[in-house]
């Protein structure tokens, strides 16, 4: 068995939509981080590595950003990758040029929708705002582009507004409609709303651009796709703007054990693309991070380690293997005789029953004057407690 999770998760009925869609933005809305800016080199390896997943759609990069990152974003596209990818654009002709020139299969384009943007930020009305999307759109489709339309923070944006604009969107032919909650501002029962109204006007495809402002933006990505949505943004190790966005390992993980929707991805690269995101970004993954931190498979506390090395899914949801991670069993103030009994072994060192209880004393003592319990103290301990050896 590589996993186990609660058996209760199958007695909620849900339906979730046939095919969903993951495009990831790590190297558009990742990018974005403050103090984050990639080569095309690192955009291009890291593309590859997301393509290894099995990634639907990569989201290249924006390009009227720079030269540079139309360099890099056309090297993606030209690359011969299986996912497809597509760019972001404003809804402007010299934004959805600069996409064509990079080869992409597509682009998402984006208007702030809200009265707050429309009015501190594009300095225009609702009307005026519809027609130049519109015209955006038509501008792309006539480029034949796959083409999204994102309404920028859609989730403060006037309801009949949105509904218009969608419509209107699907009219002219657009492919996909995304709903951004720019500020990761809508809760899951909001989400869930929000999707089965548009979905009461619109046809078309609809995709969520989470944030993670409130730390509930795979909670309302998956809330999004139980109404009905079937697309979702996404980036590796959940960074981006802010809080960043819906995390994709969590979201690969979470749908195909605890939601039994596999969506066939490649897991057992997932902690190899988060490690190269990590490299490039110079973002630190926080050791907590679920499925990828550094402390998903360590353990140290007595209990624990006494059953997971009987069996690893007393205390682990799933297996390190499934996304390419590795347990470690590490030793401390709450490591019990079994945790050190198994370094012992592993070390080739027989102790007698004493010696071991000694050993444990020390390495907690040791841990509590403020030492890790790395190889070297470890066998200073041993060494202390049974005499010299030879390691
Ligand atoms: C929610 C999101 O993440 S959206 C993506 C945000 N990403 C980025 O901004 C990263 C890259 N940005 C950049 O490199 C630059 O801001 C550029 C190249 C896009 C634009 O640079 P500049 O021309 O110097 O404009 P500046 O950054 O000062 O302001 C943004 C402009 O875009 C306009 N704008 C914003 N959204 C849109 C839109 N959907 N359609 C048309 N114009 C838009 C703003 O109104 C503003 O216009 P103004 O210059 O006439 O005032
Ligand atoms: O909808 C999208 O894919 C992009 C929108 C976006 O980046 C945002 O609103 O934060």
């Amino acid at each position: 068995m590589q996993y186990f999770v609660s058996p209760y998760n199958k007695e909620a009925k849900l339906k979730f939509p046939k095919n969903i869609t993951i495009y990831d933005t790590t190297l558009r809305d990742g990018e974005q981080t403050p103090d984050v800016c990639l080569s095309p080199d690192e955009k291009l390896e890291i593309a590859i590595e997301l393509d290894k997943l099995k990634i639907h759609q990569i989201e290249a990069g924006f390009p009227i950003v720079s030269s540079q990152e139309r360099q890099a974003v056309k090297a993606i596209a030209n690359e011969g990758l299986n996912a497809k990818i597509i760019s972001l654009a404003r809804t402007k002709k010299s934004d959805i040029d600069a996409a064509l020139s990079c080869d992409v299969d597509g682009i998402i384009t984006f208007m702030g929708a809200s009265d707050i943007h429309l009015e501190h930020k594009m300095k225009i009305g609702r009307e005026k705002a519809l027609n130049v999307c519109m015209k955006a759109i038509e501008y792309a489709k006539d480029h034949d582009l796959f083409v999204a339309f994102s309404a920028e923070d859609a989730t403060r944006t006037d309801l009949d507004f949105l509904k218009r604009l969608y419509k209107k969107a699907e009219d002219y032919g657009v492919d996909r409609v995304h709903i951004a909650d720019t500020v990761g501002c809508i809760s899951p029962n909001g989400m869930n709303f929000l999707v089965a109204e548009l979905k009461k006007h619109v046809k078309t495809d609809i995709a969520l651009h989470c944030h993670n402002d409130f730390g509930l933006a795979l909670a309302n990505s998956i809330s999004g796709l139980l109404a009905g949505a079937n697309g979702v943004s996404t980036t590796v190790n959940g960074i981006g703007e802010r809080a960043g966005n819906t995390s994709l390992e969590e979201i690969i993980m979470a749908l195909k054990l605890i939601y039994g929707v596999d969506l066939g991805f490649k897991t057992k690269h997932i902690q190899n693309v988060s490690n190269l995101v990590e490299k490039y970004t110079q973002i630190k993954t926080p050791p907590n991070k679920s499925i990828v931190g550094r402390n998903i498979f360590r353990h140290e506390s007595g209990i624990h380690v006494d059953a997971v090395i009987e069996e690893p899914l007393t205390y682990e949801p799933f297996l390190p293997e499934m996304v390419g991670g590795q347990r470690k069993l590490v030793l401390g103030k709450h490591s019990g005789c079994r945790a050190v009994k198994a370094k012992l072994d592993q070390c080739g060192f027989e102790v007698n029953d004493n010696e071991l209880c000694k050993i444990v004393e020390e390495v907690k003592k040791n841990r509590e004057k403020g030492k890790y319990i790395n190889d070297k103290v470890f066998s200073e301990i041993v060494k202390h407690v049974t005499g010299p050896f030879d390691p």
